[in-house]
């Protein structure tokens, strides 16, 4: 049965826009702004050559400004999600929504676009004057009936693509969702009868997309606010009076009675239990409203358990939003300069998604729905927006259908090297982390929080509660349960919180820490001392014990301390010591860079660990591990000191059989630099730049670490604790709440990974 898996408070969604840079966008130069010429190229006098050049030739905007990959997402506010007309500015946090979407998950880069008016000819004009900025335009929650004439307008005028995302971004992926629906109940599409519920943008572009595809008219029943759109009305506009019938059927209750098919586009609650239980047998339920559906998929499911549901939502399972669609019909527009989207490339988009619903689930999708979904079926109709696959399979078919149908400017000469590029495009980190969230949903584990009387780490506690990652454990007084409070929870007695001063589990810390250190000069009395003041050594003896899975520490002392009550309980991992990886997420690459955090001169077996675990960690993160030993030196050149560790660890790498690339010693900026690579060094057995550097030192690893989070303007992550025999992490004093969050949902992942490790052993 379907159940929401994600809940957060309205105090969290306020905070979360206005955390830090109020909002979800920024702008961010693509070219140096540093120096006197870097100004003298960007601006005048040097950009005066671009503006010849575009008022001589003006496709050249495409080559000299952002135009070609830029995305205006317009809206007026008349018809915000299923919240009704509430004007221009509210409209705003969606429409940042959207252009977010389209960078996160198509790298197109978009801005939002607020048109304080409800006169539709106003808007056109305003519209129509914005083409020579943009490559596109998406319209977005522009209320029926003004949403038609605008779109129609714009389209016959402007000589981009204009496009209604509520319109046909709704009906393409309604239309995929349904196609999949009907051939898993056995149903011909042709036959189905369907209740579209709604008269709006989306109700009647999905309507009529789906007769266009063969459901006949007078299968159709569409109702609006009043009841049922029948012939007899006479108070249609000419839109909705395209789709009245001839039917005895007057409300939604009356048109529901033997349906196969209800597509919800209307607003929340609108469907109710009594109605499902008319519809006919296997009914196919698309409540598709925003935010909240028509009706809610347990409600439909308690009264038709044989129900196949599909919202727009994505914490549940099936979601029809067009989120599916527009970044990635745009990426397949823009990339071949089309002047138009029609119906050939929404009709690609459409047949592409249903395919590839069809196509054996990816590993890192099925984790993300927690293994349980491993091929098409009822909880499984529509690929998911974070599945990796979508920018190439969607983006090339729309691309493929635009060239087909003339409308591109500029056909791609050769559509593999275009979905090849259309793959690499995006980042996989990001991918990956998102992932790591959506898996730890699906797998939820019990994560010590050995600091839990820190205000930060229980805010973090809390979202981690919250966002459905897991089951916070809370080491700390019983003052615990008032701070909770405080920090606005209702119920704080739904947290578990363990007291190293009297919880019945002391004895049992002390025992197991006595067992392991009696023979190392640790009296008992010495170590209940120390788990009664240390909440860092119950912590990790309640890891070691079972009593969690993960645990995170590390804000209220330095790194070394915690690592170092950390490691008295917790052993090593088998041939290794442990150490810290950094992630540095910038612009297009992802580098590792260890260890950041433990080794002040590591062995050459410490480098060569390292080198291996940091590794399969890439590989955890969606990367092809190409490690580089670094030096201030390149093979040998200028002559230095401290390099036969370095040496020491490859000479050692090429006796194991290892599956990864790696090389040195070399300096960042040969090991970053491929070019330059093949150009000195041709013996180089790197195929590529280096995405792992395991730096020389400790110093080196931090100092350069930090350096790039505070000057270099890149996203860094982490440390990442690798190493030790059970999921820690320790967390930088430093830390905010959602870098614990982070590192909390890393180390349920991580424990949830050993777990089924663990289990394919005992089951071998
Ligand atoms: N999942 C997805 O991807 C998408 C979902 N949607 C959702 O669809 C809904 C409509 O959006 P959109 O078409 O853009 O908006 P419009 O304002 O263009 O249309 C709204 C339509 O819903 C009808 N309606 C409202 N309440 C009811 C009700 N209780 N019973 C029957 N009909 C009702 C209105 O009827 P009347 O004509 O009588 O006023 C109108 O026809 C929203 O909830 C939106 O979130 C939209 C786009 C994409
Ligand atoms: C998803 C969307 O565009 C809407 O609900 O309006
Ligand atoms: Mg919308």
């Amino acid at each position: 049965m379907s159940e929401s898996n994600v809940k957060y408070t309205e105090a969290e969604a306020l905070e979360f826009h206005a955390r830090g840079r109020p909002g979800k966008l920024e702008i961010v130069a693509t070219k140096p702004m540093a120096t006197q010429r870097d100004l003298s190229l960007a601006y005048s006098p040097g950009v005066a050559v671009p503006v010849r050049a575009i008022a001589e030739d003006p496709g050249t905007a495409y080559d000299f400004t952002a135009k070609g990959n830029l995305v205006a997402v317009i809206s007026n506010g008349t018809a915000i999600l299923g919240l009704g007309n509430l004007g221009a500015l509210a409209s705003k946090p969606v429409m940042e929504g959207k252009a977010v979407l389209f960078k996160r998950f198509a790298d197109v880069d978009s801005i939002d676009i607020e048109v304080n008016t409800q006169d539709c000819q106003r808007f056109i004009e305003c519209v129509e004057l914005l083409e020579p900025s943009f490559g596109g335009i998406n319209l977005e929650d522009i209320a029926a009936p003004d949403c038609f004439v605008i779109e129609q307008t714009l389209k016959e005028r402007m000589n981009i693509p204009v496009f209604h995302d509520d319109q046909h971004g709704t009906a393409i992926i309604t239309a995929a969702g349904l196609i999949n629906a009907c051939a898993l109940t056995g149903r011909e599409f042709k036959d189905i009868k369907v209740v579209v519920n709604g008269a709006g943008a989306a109700a009647i572009a999905c309507t009529e997309l789906i007769k266009a595809m063969g459901v006949r008219g007078d299968n159709v029943t569409m109702c609006d606010r009043k009841g049922v759109i029948h012939k007899g009305r006479t108070d249609l506009d000419q839109w909705k009076s395209a789709h009245a019938i001839d039917t005895p059927a007057r409300d939604l209750a009356d048109a529901c009675v033997g349906a196969d098919v209800f597509l919800g586009l209307s607003a929340a609650g609108a469907l109710k239990p009594e109605m499902v239980k008319t519809m006919a047998d296997q009914p196919i339920i698309f409540a598709m409203a925003n935010p909240d559906p028509e009706i809610r998929p347990e409600e439909a499911h308690a009264v038709r358990p044989d129900a196949i549901l599909a919202t727009g939502r994505s914490d549940y399972p099936n979601q029809v939003n067009n989120v599916l669609g527009f970044p990635f019909i745009f990426r397949g527009a823009l990339d071949v300069r089309a002047t138009a989207i029609n119906d050939e490339m929404k009709i690609a988009a459409a047949e592409a998604l249903a395919e590839l619903a069809r196509e054996p689930v990816p590993e890192e999708v099925a984790a993300a729905y927690g293994g349980k979904v491993h091929s098409f079926g009822r909880d499984y109709i529509i690929p998911a927006p974070f599945d990796p696959r979508l920018m190439e399979i969607v983006a090339s078919a729309v691309a493929e259908a635009a060239m087909r149908t003339g409308v591109a400017q500029k056909p791609v000469a050769d559509i593999e090297a275009y979905r090849h590029q259309l793959r690499s495009r995006l980042n996989p980190t990001v991918a990956v982390m998102t992932l790591a969230y959506e898996g730890a949903r699906a797998n939820p584990k019990r994560v010590l929080f050995a600091e839990g009387e820190e205000p930060n780490v229980l805010r973090a506690a809390i979202a981690f509660k919250e966002g459905g990652y897991g089951t916070p454990v809370l080491v700390g007084r019983d003052e615990v349960y008032d701070q909770l409070k405080e920090l606005g929870v209702d119920n704080p007695q739904e947290y578990e919180v363990l007291n190293s001063r009297n919880s019945p589990l002391v004895g049992r810390a002390v025992e197991h820490i006595y067992q392991k250190h009696q023979r190392h000069g640790l009296l008992r009395r010495e170590i209940e001392r120390m788990v009664n003041q240390d909440r860092n050594y119950f912590a990790a003896a309640m890891l070691s014990l079972g009593e969690a899975d993960a645990m995170i520490t590390g804000t209220t002392r330095p790194f070394s301390q915690s690592l170092r009550q950390v490691r008295t309980v917790i052993d090593d991992a088998p041939e290794t010591t442990p150490f810290g990886v950094n992630v540095i997420v910038g612009r297009g690459h992802t580098v590792l860079i260890a260890d950041t955090a433990v080794t002040e001169r590591p062995t050459a077996e410490q480098y060569a660990a390292i080198a291996m675990r940091s590794s399969a960690f890439a590989r955890r993160m969606g990367l092809e591990p190409r490690v580089a030993f670094i030096s201030y030196t390149t093979f040998g050149n200028p002559p230095g000191v401290h390099i036969e560790e370095l040496r020491g660890a490859v000479k050692l790498l090429d006796g194991f059989h290892t599956d990864f690339e790696y090389e040195g010693e070399m300096a960042p900026d040969v090991a970053l630099n491929y070019e330059m690579q093949q150009r000195f060094y041709p013996f180089s057995r790197l195929s590529g730049p280096a995405n792992i550097l395991v730096m020389p030192g400790l110093q080196s690893a931090s100092v350069s670490t930090k350096l790039l989070k505070e000057l270099g303007g890149e996203s860094v992550l982490g440390p990442y604790m690798l190493g030790l025999e059970l999921p820690v992490q320790i967390a930088p004093m430093t830390a905010s709440a959602s870098d614990l969050v982070m590192l909390a949902v890393l180390a349920g992942g991580d424990a949830h990974a050993r777990q089924k490790r663990e289990k394919g052993r005992v089951q071998v």
